[in-house]
């Protein structure tokens, strides 16, 4: 199905605010914890469908300072024990126990962890999984570092893998339309579509596997059958 059918997949697609909620509503029983880890476990699963570990094997994994960075540092952990090799780029540091625990992890992996885009980041990698920011986002000017990064990201000739959200994209909206508007060829939505999403015609998959059907309900989505004990499933 294209990725212009996610709204008839999934009901329909969601607004920041509305995400949010969706968001808020979950952490009323589950741990932020437990919710990354299967986040990010998806992530790392639909990023092996799309990317086979034969032909990709070394992923450099972009994170920012919220949660979507988390799910780029459970997903990058998975990835390793898949048998990738990742990078990961993680300049603002969240000193949240959570993400210092997250940081320690991938850290006792051996996995490198660097502040910005490395020289020869291209050559030395098979794709970029972008975890910068999420349904959270603001438009606006970019901050720094991401102001930087997140242009580089751009000029990369990299695949691009987005989770949740391509960033910078205004969350409602869409891209800007500018020249460093990320331009992803695979979409992993979390949860549900973001409105966003209907901006994006590439190769789309939802995770994030663990919403109750009263939520559902209660918001109005739906999410297609995940196959067997899959954590993705295609859009
Ligand atoms: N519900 C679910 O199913 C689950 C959702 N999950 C994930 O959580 C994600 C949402 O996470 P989130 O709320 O922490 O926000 P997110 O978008 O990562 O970062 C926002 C931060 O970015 C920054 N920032 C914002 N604008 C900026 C700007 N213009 N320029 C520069 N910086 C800017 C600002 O940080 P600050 O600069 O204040 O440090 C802000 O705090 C969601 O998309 C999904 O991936 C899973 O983990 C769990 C299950
Ligand atoms: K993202």
């Amino acid at each position: 199905m294209a990725s212009s059918g996610a709204s008839a997949a999934c009901g329909r697609l969601l607004s920041a605010a509305e995400a949010a909620a969706v968001d808020e509503e979950l952490f009323e029983s589950f741990s932020v914890d437990s919710l990354m880890e299967l986040a990010g476990l998806s992530v790392a699963a639909a990023l092996a469908d799309a990317f086979p570990l034969s032909s990709h094997p070394r992923p450099l994994v972009v994170c920012g300072p919220g949660n979507n960075g988390g799910d780029g540092l459970v997903a990058a952990r998975h990835l390793w024990h898949f048998g990738y090799r990742p990078t990961i780029i993680y300049p603002k540091r969240s000193q949240k126990p959570l993400f210092v625990n997250l940081a320690a992890q991938v850290g006792a992996l051996g996995i490198p962890v660097l502040d910005a885009m490395p020289p020869g980041a291209d050559e030395a990698h098979h794709m970029l999984l972008d975890c910068v920011f999420g349904f959270s986002f603001k438009p606006g000017s970019l901050r720094a570092p991401f102001d930087a990064i997140l242009p580089a990201m751009a000029a990369s000739t990299l695949p691009l893998v987005s989770v949740d959200v391509p960033s910078g994209w205004d969350v409602d909206s869409g891209p800007a339309g500018g020249a460093d508007d990320l331009r992803p060829a695979v979409l992993i939505s979390l949860t549900a579509p973001k409105a966003c999403a209907a901006h994006f015609d590439g190769r789309h998959y939802l995770g994030g596997r663990f919403v109750p059907p009263a939520i559902l309900e209660k918001y109005g989505f739906t999410q297609p059958a995940f196959s067997g004990a899959e954590q993705f499933v295609r859009l």
